[in-house]
């Protein structure tokens, strides 16, 4: 601010020096030349800093001010990454008390869900300096290359931290996947060198260290991660970042929207309805293409049918149609429907919620309340929780009257628990020795063990046509049921005993 009032006061000593007679082309020489200075420095001071040449990725985002509050729904994530964040601001009790410094944190989860953003958050939260890159910017054609833009990284975000005064730094990776991937085959040199350095640096990270350094990666196939980023001391604390359930997605709307004239008939819960499966980023969009429509029309405020003609667009644009979204849900909510009635059939109480909101690749999930350890280990119990797993795939069997692949994980799980079964001598092969046993036996034995759950949960599910119904219903309005709410639809539309046994 000092330097705007210098520069307006030099001109008027100079032409107050003219005004006396004195010669003042010395003066307008020096006057130029520290005017420039103040220009050069003023432009530096705007702050991106960036270090290395032309040809280089530009990896410096200026100070981040996004607050964790503008990132819509995203509560577990966010809260697991400010407990995480807590290390860095309490390092000194963290040194003291001898505990490994948290080094790195990977946000897994689709595209556009606001891992970015989280990253960002996170800097502003801990005032600490920021630097971002992506994978893909690793990736070159020299062999090298790659290793020296992590060791650049890591320079800069000290160089800035320093800048800044600040003692804490983070650097964001985005699609870490192109440089951590799987190995294989020779081809990956270069990836090689990168991904080494980067483990170098990490590793290089001391507890008392000025400025601290957490890496934030993100991803979205953590599956294809080599085992050595994720082992611990480097990313050992993963956050998954999820699609939007319907209220987050409400929310994500608003911070869309406020800024924006919204006509009274706009309700955001129904777009929020309308918008299953949408991301942060398609609700961002949907919002300003909305805007966009209303503008076009010359409309004063956006109304309903611009929202109505914006998520269309959207879908279109990502091919994806209503109708096909729509039956898709149905299908989703059928599903969990038959893994929630499944789980409260052979564990009353067992389920805690059950939702449409899409975790990862699945498109809803049961969560159940934690059993005892030793239930798990009786065979009677690994069957129970083998023909939840199948209700899934029974119930879509009973509507469709065909599986999706929806249920690969679930049969995955079953099979899984099948095997402990044979394996543990639970079987009618009796105690087997895994080693000499042919494994087609196992393999026959894990089928039958399986055909049989699957024939009883098929008896079972097909009793409760009322509860699917109902269900059903609720969760394509709301797209979640609390427990109770289950059970108590479960009391109301559920066979009696007497049915059950007819
Ligand atoms: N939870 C959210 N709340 C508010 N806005 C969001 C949210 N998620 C995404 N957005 C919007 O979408 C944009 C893109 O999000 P962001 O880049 O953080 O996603 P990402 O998960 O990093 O995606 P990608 O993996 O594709 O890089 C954001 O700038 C923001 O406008
Ligand atoms: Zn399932």
């Amino acid at each position: 601010m000092g330097k705007e009032i210098l520069i307006g006061v030099i001109p008027a000593v100079l032409v107050f020096l003219l005004f006396l007679g004195i010669n003042i082309t010395p003066f307008i020489v020096f006057a130029v030349v520290l005017t420039a200075l103040f220009f050069l420095i003023n432009r530096q001071g705007q702050g991106n800093l960036s270090i290395g040449g032309k040809g280089k990725a530009k990896h410096v985002v200026p100070k981040s001010t996004v607050q964790f509050a503008e990132i819509g729904g995203q509560e577990r994530a966010k809260n697991e990454l400010m407990e995480a964040l807590d290390f860095l601001k309490h390092k000194d009790q963290i040194a003291q008390y001898g505990i490994r410094p948290l080094k790195g944190v990977l946000l897994t989860g689709p595209p556009g869900t606001g891992k970015t953003l989280m990253a960002k958050a996170a800097a502003n939260y801990t005032n600490s300096a920021f630097v971002a890159a992506s994978g893909s910017q690793f990736v070159e054609m020299y062999v090298g290359v790659g290793a020296q833009r992590v060791r650049d990284l890591f320079k800069e975000v000290k160089a800035l931290a320093e800048k800044n005064g600040q003692d804490s730094g983070i650097i964001f990776i985005d699609e870490i996947d192109v440089i951590g991937g799987k190995r294989d085959g020779q081809q990956q040199r270069e990836y090689d060198q990168t991904l080494n350095q980067l483990l170098t640096e990490m590793d290089g990270i001391g507890t008392s260290e000025k400025p601290r350094i957490l890496i934030i990666a993100a991803t979205n196939r953590k599956d294809m991660l080599d085992a050595a980023l994720l082992r611990p001391g480097r990313f050992d604390r993963h956050i998954s970042v999820d699609l939007p359930d319907k209220t987050a997605r409400e929310q994500i709307l608003a911070i869309h929207t406020k800024n924006k004239p919204l006509a009274p008939d706009v309700s955001l819960e129904q777009v929020a309805q309308e918008t299953f499966g949408f991301s942060g980023a398609q609700l961002e969009s949907v919002a300003n293409e909305a805007a966009i429509y209303a503008m076009r029309e010359k409309s004063a405020s956006i109304e309903a049918r611009h929202f109505a003609y914006a998520v269309d667009k959207v879908m279109l644009g990502e091919k994806v149609d209503r109708e096909a979204s729509g039956e898709e849900k149905r299908r989703v909510a059928l599903h969990e429907l038959g893994h929630a009635i499944m789980s409260e059939i052979v564990r009353p109480g067992s389920v805690s919620q059950v939702t449409l909101s899409p975790r990862g690749k699945a498109l809803g999930y049961v969560r159940q309340n934690p059993m005892e350890d030793r239930y798990l280990y009786t065979k009677d119990a690994l069957e129970k929780q083998i023909m939840v797993c199948l209700g899934g795939a029974v119930a879509e069997e009973i509507y469709y009257g065909g599986r999706s692949t929806g249920s690969k994980n679930d049969f995955e799980q079953a099979l899984n628990m099948a095997q402990e079964i044979v394996q543990s001598g639970m079987s009618r092969l009796g105690i087997v020795h895994v080693g000499y046993i042919a494994k087609d036996r196992i393999h026959d034995e894990v089928n039958f063990l399986l055909e049989e759950l699957l024939e009883k949960t098929r008896d079972l599910l097909g009793k409760h046509d009322p509860v699917f119904r109902q269900g059903l219903e609720t969760l394509m309005e709301a797209e979640v049921l609390q427990g109770d709410e289950f059970r108590s639809l479960l009391k109301q539309y559920s066979p009696t005993t007497q049915e059950l046994a007819g």
